[in-house]
This record gives structure tokens, sequence and C-alpha cells, in this order.
């Protein structure tokens, strides 16, 4: 939980493109403080909104105004939906990022699956996809109604791909419906526990309840944005609620079917770096091609003296990620041959 000694030092702001926000795990509830599954980590229901408010007057504030927010995911908590008060919850924290003069755009985690049905969010706030880019003549980069997924251009030559992690998910889907089999089929089919959440035993401990995939489709539809991306000379960031690379995460949090979404990026050049949440403790890693995978420590989880969330600046040459309280600082370089000509 220490806090950087030194953040702001990075770099100067002579080359600096345009810049976004960061935040993940907000995971509010008006409830006395708690812990997670495993009693190890405090979780401060109530503050997290605190946290929030003082990340929205920071971003209000910041020089060169960020362009946009990525909120990703768990926005409330899912004892919201025990005691009843998802939609009450969900009020009070879209009425605090009202504040926010940017967009924010909303990802789904398994805390808005706790709360809401799929449907009921598609038609919801935390619905965000009226804010996608659509490419002219490129049908096959628009997204299919099936998953929440889509893509924007905040800056001339750099592409953000919002991802849907509980495509392949048990949670949030009618439980009669063909697509609930399927999940749940593939779900027991790598866990044999009676706890579907429980990871105890499991050869790939990604295999749980709380967890989720990629369709093929939207797997298809992702390599159709990279391969436009990649022909474009764009650079890519990518976001989802759930992590993708093992070395950047905690095993257990992993998306069910990591590997083929990193199969498709892998496949291209223009990918830069993948954002997630869900793990709550952060974790960094530049994989072998050179595909920076952060995962933002959650809100939830964070004492009231601290802080999390963080402004990312771009530059011709690098990402530089500006954390606040227990978010470190990054300097993510891209490739040299990857390196803009501005
Ligand atoms: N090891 C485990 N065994 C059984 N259930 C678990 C385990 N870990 C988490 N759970 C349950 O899975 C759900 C999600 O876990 P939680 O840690 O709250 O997720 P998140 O980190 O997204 O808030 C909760 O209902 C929790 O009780």
């Amino acid at each position: 939980m220490a806090d950087k000694a030194n953040p702001g030092t990075l770099t100067d702001n002579s080359e600096r493109l345009f810049s976004f926000g960061v935040i993940a795990d907000i995971q509010y509830a008006d409830l006395e403080d708690g812990y997670n599954f495993q009693g190890s980590r405090r979780r401060y229901y109530r503050h997290s909104l605190v946290h929030l408010q003082g990340a929205i007057e920071d971003w209000n504030k910041e020089s060169s105004m960020p362009c946009c927010v990525l909120q990703l995911g768990d926005i409330i908590d899912g004892f919201n939906a025990q005691y009843k008060t998802s939609e009450e919850s969900l009020e009070v924290v879209m009425n605090t990022f009202k504040m926010l003069k940017v967009p924010v755009h909303h990802t789904w985690g398994n805390h808005e699956f706790y709360n809401f049905s799929r449907d009921y969010l598609t038609r919801s706030k935390l619905n965000t996809r009226f804010l996608e880019d659509r490419i002219i003549d490129h049908p096959e980069t628009i997204p299919s109604e099936n998953y929440y997924a889509y893509h924007f251009v905040p800056f001339p030559k750099f592409r953000f791909i919002l991802l849907d992690a509980y495509d392949l998910s048990v949670l949030g889907v009618d439980q009669s419906s063909p697509k609930y089999q399927q999940c749940m089929k593939i779900l027991r089919e790598h866990n044999p526990n009676t706890e579907l959440n429980s990871p105890q035993g499991l050869s790939e401990p990604q295999f749980v309840q709380f967890n989720g995939g990629f369709s093929q489709e939207q797997l298809n539809w992702l390599n159709e944005v990279l391969a436009f991306s990649d022909t474009n000379q764009e650079k890519v960031v990518i976001v989802s609620h759930l992590p993708i690379y093992p070395e950047a995460s905690d095993n257990v949090c992993l998306a069910w079917n990591y590997r083929d979404a990193l199969a498709v990026i892998w496949s291209h050049k223009c990918v830069v770096c993948f954002f997630a949440g869900h793990t709550h403790d952060g974790g960094y890693c530049e994989d072998h091609f050179g595909v920076h995978h952060v995962n933002l420590e959650g809100v939830i989880e964070t004492a009231p003296v601290s802080q999390a969330f963080g402004t990312v600046h771009i530059y011709p040459d690098k990402m530089v990620l500006k954390g606040r309280g227990r978010v470190p600082d990054r300097i993510m370089n891209y490739k040299k041959e990857k390196a803009l000509n501005f």
C-alpha cells in the first residue's frame, strides 16, 4: 500500500499528443467496510465513492485534460443485489461521474452481472457503445449485438478497443437460454467442484464462475479491427475487465480463454497495451511481443489515506501511466519499429 515517493517526474509535456484516465473496481455499496473472500484484504465499500470523487477532481484539474476515462468494470458491488440497492447505488455512482468533464467508457465486470442482467445493462447508462467510431466501408469492423464491445479513435492513429470478457459466462444470462447451457458446459468441463467459484484443484484455475471469456465471434471481430489498424499504422489500446496475461495477473483472475485472445493480439503488430481490472492487487508485464499488460489496482481495496487511479499520457514513442496512490507510474515504450513519426 506504499505510495510512490516521487510521482510526476517521468517526462515533460513538450511532445505529448493526448491523455486518458483509467480507474478500476470501484465496487461502491453503502455498507460498512468488509473483506475479500480470503479475508486478507479490507474492502472500503462506502469510501470507494470518495476515491472516485477525488479521481474526477484530479482529472478535471489536469493541465492537459484527458480525452476520456476508461472505467474498467465492477462499478458497484454485488452486495447491492442482496440489499436490493443495485439501481440506487448505480445512480449514486453515475451522478458522481457526471462531474467529470470528459466522456467515460464503461466496461462490464462480474459485479455488473451480480446486480443486473445483460439485457438490463444493454439498456442502461453503463452501455457506452454510442461513443463508438465506425469505419466507413469496413463493415467487418462493426461489432455484432451479441456481445458488448466497440472501438473508438480519440486521436488520429490511436484506436481503443473495449472488450466483453463475459461474452462467454453463466452470469447475467437467462438460465433457460442456449448460451447459458453452452457456457455452463464449458465451465463444468474445466471445473468439477461443487462450488463453481472455487478454483481448488484446477489445472486451469481461471475456470471459475466469477470469470468469463470471449466468444469466437468476438475474437473474429477483434481480429478484423486489428487487421484494419495494422494496415493503417494505428496504435491500439485494449480494455477488458478480465486480464489475459498470466505474468501480469493472479492465475485465478484470467479470462477463461485468455490464450485465444493473446493469439489474436500477437498476430498483429498494432497493440501497445492491454488494460484490465478484476485482480485489485495490480500487476504489470511487457510480453514477448512488446504488448504492455497493465492490471490496475482496484479502488475497492484502497485505504482512505491512499488513492487508485491513473492518467496515461501518449507520446509519439511511448505511453506513460502516471499513477496516483497505490497505482505505480509506468513507462510503456512502443517497439522500435512501431514509433510514430509526428
Ligand atoms: N476460493 C473461493 N472459493 C469459493 N468461492 C469463492 C472463492 N473466491 C471467491 N469466491 C466467491 O466468488 C465470488 C466473487 O469473489 P470476489 O472475491 O468477491 O470477486 P471480486 O474480486 O470480483 O470482488 C464471491 O461470491 C466469493 O464469495
